[in-house]
Formats: C-alpha cells, sequence, structure tokens
C-alpha cells in the first residue's frame, strides 16, 4: 500500500521573527509543493530496513530497523500524543544520522533528516518502511521547505499508522476532517523543532491549513483576503539556516531586551494592520490602489525591522534597491539571511514593467516567479491499495 501526503510552502508578508517571540505575523499558502510518499515494503522483502529517498537531491538514506530500534526503543516507546524529542534522544538520532555519512556540502539536510526519524519512528514505531521525497520548494530559502517536509511527512504517517480516519477508496487528492488537521500539524511542529530549534509553529500551520492566516502565540485565525494579492518572489540563491537566525535574533533580543521589546511591538502593529488592510472592502480601482499603497508602506517598515534584528544580507538590499528603482516595494519572507524576498505587484502595473524588473533582477543571477497565493493546504491520496 503506498499513500502519498502534499503540503505547500509559505510566505510571510508581516511578521517573521517577531512571532517567534509572541507577536502576530500573517502568513499565506504558495502553490509550491513538498509531496512524500511512504509505502510498506511486501512482507517478503528479506532485509528490514527504514529508506528515505530525496529524489529531487539524488540521495537515499537506510537504516536497518533494528539499528533504529537499539538506538531509539528507549525513548519511543509508547507514544500515541506528538510528543518533544527529548535531548538525549537527539544525541541517538545525530548517531543515526552520522551512520549516512551526509557529504558536508549538503550537511544542512542533515536536521530533515533527524526529524525523520523522530516522525517516523514515533508514528510509525519500528517498521520497514520507503519512505519518497520530491519538492517543488527550494530549499533553506524562506518559503518553509522544512514545514512543508514536516507536514506532509506527519499527514502520509499518520494515514499509514491508521491514526487518521480517511477513505482509502478514494481517487485522487483529499482534505483532511479538523480534527485530524490538527493532530497532524501538532506532530509536523514536533519535527520543526528540531530543524529550527525555536519555531514560532507558523510555516507548519499555514503549511497545514492552506488559505491565509494570522498567527500569533500558537494561535491561528484564518483571513481572506479582500486585496487581489499580487507578489513577485525572487530567490536571491544565497542559502541560509533558519535555525541559526532565529537564534541570532534572540541573542540580540538578551542583549538589548528593551530596545528589541520595541522592535517585536512595532511589528506587532504592522501585522495587526496588515491584516486589517487586507480583509477591507475594495470599491473601485481607486481604493484597490490606495490600499495597494498603504500595504507597500507596512511591508516596507517591516523591512525596516528586519534589518533593525539583523537578518538582512547584502543580497536582500540588492533586491530592495533594483525594485525601487521600478517604484515598488520589497521585503525579505521567512528568516531572511539570503533567501527569497517579496515585491509587491500593484494590480494596475503594466506587464511591460513587471517584464523589466524581472529581467534586470535576474540579471543579477536571481531567480524570479510569481506564485499563486493563499491556496490549499495538505492533501492526501492512496494510490496502490494492493
Ligand atoms: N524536501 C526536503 N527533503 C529533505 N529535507 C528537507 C526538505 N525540505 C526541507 N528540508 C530540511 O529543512 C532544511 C531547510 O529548512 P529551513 O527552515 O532552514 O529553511 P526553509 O524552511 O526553506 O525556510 P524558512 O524556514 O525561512 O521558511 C533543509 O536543510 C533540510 O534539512
Ligand atoms: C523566522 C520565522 O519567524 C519564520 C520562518 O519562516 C521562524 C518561525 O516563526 O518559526
Ligand atoms: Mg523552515
Amino acid at each position: 500500500m503506498e499513500v502519498k501526503a502534499r503540503a505547500p510552502g509559505k510566505i510571510i508578508l508581516a511578521g517573521e521573527h517577531a512571532v517567534v517571540h509572541g507577536s502576530t505575523a500573517v502568513a499565506a499558502s504558495v502553490d509550491l509543493y513538498t509531496t512524500v510518499s511512504v509505502r510498506l515494503p511486501s512482507s517478503s522483502d528479506e532485509n528490514e530496513i527504514v529508506k528515505l529517498q530525496l529524489k529531487d537531491l539524488e540521495l537515499e538514506f537506510s537504516w536497518p530497523v533494528s539499528r533504529i530500534r537499539e538506538a531509539l526503543g528507549v525513548f519511543v516507546g509508547a507514544i500515541s500524543s506528538p510528543t518533544t524529542c527529548p535531548a538525549e534522544c537527539l544525541k541517538s538520532i545525530a548517531s543515526l544520522v552520522e551512520d549516512q555519512n551526509i557529504p558536508e556540502v549538503k550537511i544542512g539536510l542533515a536536521s530533515g533528516v533527524a526529524a525523520f526519524l523522530w516522525l517516523c519512528s514515533s508514528i510509525l514505531g519500528f517498521v520497514p518502511v520507503e519512505v519518497a521525497i520530491t519538492s517543488e520548494l527550494p530549499l533553506g530559502s524562506g518559503l518553509g521547505s522544512s514545514a512543508a517536509f514536516c507536514v506532509a511527512l506527519s499527514a502520509a504517517l499518520l494515514a499509514l499508522s491508521g491514526s487518521v480516519n480517511v477513505d482509502r477508496e478514494h481517487h485522487g487528492w483529499m482534505v483532511h476532517k479538523e480534527d485530524e488537521l490538527d493532530l497532524l500539524n501538532k506532530w509536523a511542529f514536533e519535527g520543526e523543532k528540531i530543524i529550527h530549534g525555536k519555531p514560532s509553529g507558523i510555516d507548519n500551520t499555514v503549511s497545514t491549513y492552506g488559505s491565509m492566516i494570522k498567527f500569533r502565540s500558537g494561535n491561528l485565525t484564518l483571513i481572506k483576503s479582500n486585496m487581489p494579492l499580487k507578489m513577485l518572489i525572487t530567490n536571491t540563491k544565497v542559502g541560509r539556516n533558519t535555525k541559526a537566525l532565529v537564534a541570532g535574533v534572540s541573542e540580540r533580543a538578551i542583549r538589548h531586551p528593551d530596545a528589541m521589546k520595541s522592535v517585536f511591538n512595532a511589528v506587532n502593529s504592522i501585522s495587526d494592520e496588515l491584516s486589517i488592510l487586507i480583509q477591507s472592502p475594495i470599491h473601485d480601482d481607486v481604493s484597490l490602489t490606495e490600499n495597494e499603497e498603504k500595504l507597500a508602506e507596512l511591508m516596507e517598515m517591516n523591512q525596516g525591522l528586519l534589518q533593525c534584528m539583523g537578518v538582512s544580507h547584502a543580497s536582500i538590499e540588492t533586491v530592495l534597491r533594483t525594485s525601487l528603482k521600478y517604484k515598488l516595494i520589497s521585503k525579505l519572507t521567512g528568516a531572511g539571511g539570503g533567501g527569497c524576498v517579496l515585491t509587491l505587484l500593484p494590480n494596475l502595473l503594466s506587464g511591460k514593467v513587471v517584464d523589466e524588473v524581472i529581467a534586470e533582477l535576474e540579471s543579477c543571477g536571481f531567480e524570479c516567479f510569481i506564485a499563486g497565493i493563499g491556496g490549499k493546504g495538505v492533501e492526501i491520496s492512496f494510490s496502490d491499495l494492493s
């Protein structure tokens, strides 16, 4: 039997980093997906192994089930609800990851493989299983690749374990019931903790539920934009790691508690105002343009505060300057430090200007694309019932 799950990436319109410190943030799913396919090998297979294939990267990892049981047996046992991986267990997982000799240039994958081992053994127990991953999302670029990975993985593993009740006769993609989404979102959050260190939970939540969300201290409100939002996404292709950037902001907050508290409060006000703005009614082109101008200003202010937090980067500044030549406003999205930048494309902007700004950004070596925003969350499909 094979179960597939796919989960979308996300953009953060306002509030990244500050959300880790209790401020509101606003995020939307993007229509780029990570797909996880999980298969229990037939009982005739001789060797009991757990296999993880990262198809796009042409990498494959495998462990004998007995090796995983020996390393994690004391920690995993009878877990039935989402549980944080204990520090001691993380050490044992690290030794399982070390077995695989991941090449130094791809060492960033180690945290993803660790999250896989925790989710897989906690949800399925110690059984032979084959897991294959493909992703349309650039990894480590601010579009929530880690969350999409954890959400799709949790969804597929829970479906295979029988913990969620889905119609296995149905052909094609299906959506989960609300309580099942809540369960898989909690498991995905436990995976994100292994990858991000101290995640707010916004990325896994928007990947799970899709749409557009306002998120604060673990609580989400689904929102619907009345403004047709068009964002150009520019991938600077500068690699970075969310865990290190989040830790850097926390260290700055320890060094300058009062100043950083004011920065986080300012971001909170920006996110609140932004969420009210995009939900407010649009009557005509004049009110659309007015609201777009306000949105651009809020994005510009948020970017300034992200600079205050120390998470901008020379490549991001180049995107800001380049888009400004065309009177377009940009801000980083996700953890920053490189990665992706959003540029607001007003609805009445001519296609010629969009083409020109894209050409100039691409001439800097960046990659530009426009993705659909606010679509579906995680979905599941049973492709083989034999
Ligand atoms: N498809 C995947 N296969 C394996 N590991 C993945 C995959 N997607 C993400 N990961 C893991 O997540 C890491 C990237 O996560 P990170 O949080 O740094 O960036 P991001 O999620 O893309 O951006 P952000 O957190 O800013 O939205 C990768 O280095 C890898 O460990
Ligand atoms: C930087 C951050 O705020 C968003 C990353 O997409 C981290 C988090 O909220 O977990
Ligand atoms: Mg991430």
